[in-house]
C-alpha cells in the first residue's frame, strides 16, 4: 500500500522486512532506568482500515537494554502528528547516548478487520473456554491441561 509521509522518510533497511526504521531527530541521553519521548519527524496519513505499530529494535534490546515503555505504540490511522518513541533504558547500571538520526525503533504497519462490538448475553461456545493465564501449563513437561486460573 502506499503511505503518505510528510517529514522525515521511514526507511527499510533490507527487502522484506516487516520494520521500517525510525530515527531519533534529537539526541537524548538516558540514564540507567530513565524513560523520554524522543521525535522522529515522521507524520504519515495511513489509510483507513490499517495501523502503525511502534516496536522496539531487538538489537539495542539485546545489546543495550533499551526498549518502549508502551510496546507496541499504536498509530491509529488517523493520527497526522509526529510520531514519537517513548522509549526506556532498562538497563541497570549503563547510561545509553542517543545521537540525532540514530535508529531507535521500527513502524510496522498492518491491516485490520473491520469491528462492531455487540452487546450480547451469552457467547458462543469453544475448547478455550475461560482458560487462561497458563491453563496450559508452562513447559512440555509440566502439569499441562489443569484447568482454568
Ligand atoms: O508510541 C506512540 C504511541 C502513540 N503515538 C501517537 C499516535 C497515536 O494515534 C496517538 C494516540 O496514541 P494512544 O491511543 O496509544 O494514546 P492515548 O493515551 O489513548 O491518547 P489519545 O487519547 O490521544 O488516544 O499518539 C505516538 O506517536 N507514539
Ligand atoms: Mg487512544
Amino acid at each position: 500500500m502506499d503511505v503518505p509521509v510528510s517529514g522525515v522518510l521511514p526507511a527499510f533497511a533490507q527487502p522484506g522486512d516487516a520494520g521500517a526504521d525510525l530515527t531519533a531527530t534529537e539526541p537524548v541521553t538516558l540514564a540507567p532506568g530513565q524513560r523520554a519521548v524522543v521525535g522522529t519527524g515522521v507524520r504519515l496519513a495511513l489509510p483507513d482500515g490499517t495501523v502503525g505499530f511502534v516496536m522496539p529494535r531487538s538489537g539495542l534490546a539485546a545489546k543495550h537494554g533499551i526498549t518502549l515503555v508502551n510496546a507496541p505504540g499504536t498509530i491509529d490511522s488517523g493520527y497526522r502528528g509526529e510520531i514519537k518513541v517513548i522509549i526506556l533504558n532498562t538497563d541497570s547500571t549503563e547510561t545509553y547516548a542517543i545521537a540525532a538520526g540514530d535508529r531507535i525503533a521500527q513502524l510496522v504497519v498492518m491491516q485490520l478487520a473491520p469491528v462492531n462490538f455487540i452487546q450480547t448475553e451469552q457467547l458462543s461456545a469453544s475448547q478455550r473456554g475461560e482458560g487462561g493465564f497458563g491453563s496450559t501449563g508452562y513447559a512440555s513437561d509440566q502439569e499441562a491441561h489443569h484447568g482454568t486460573v
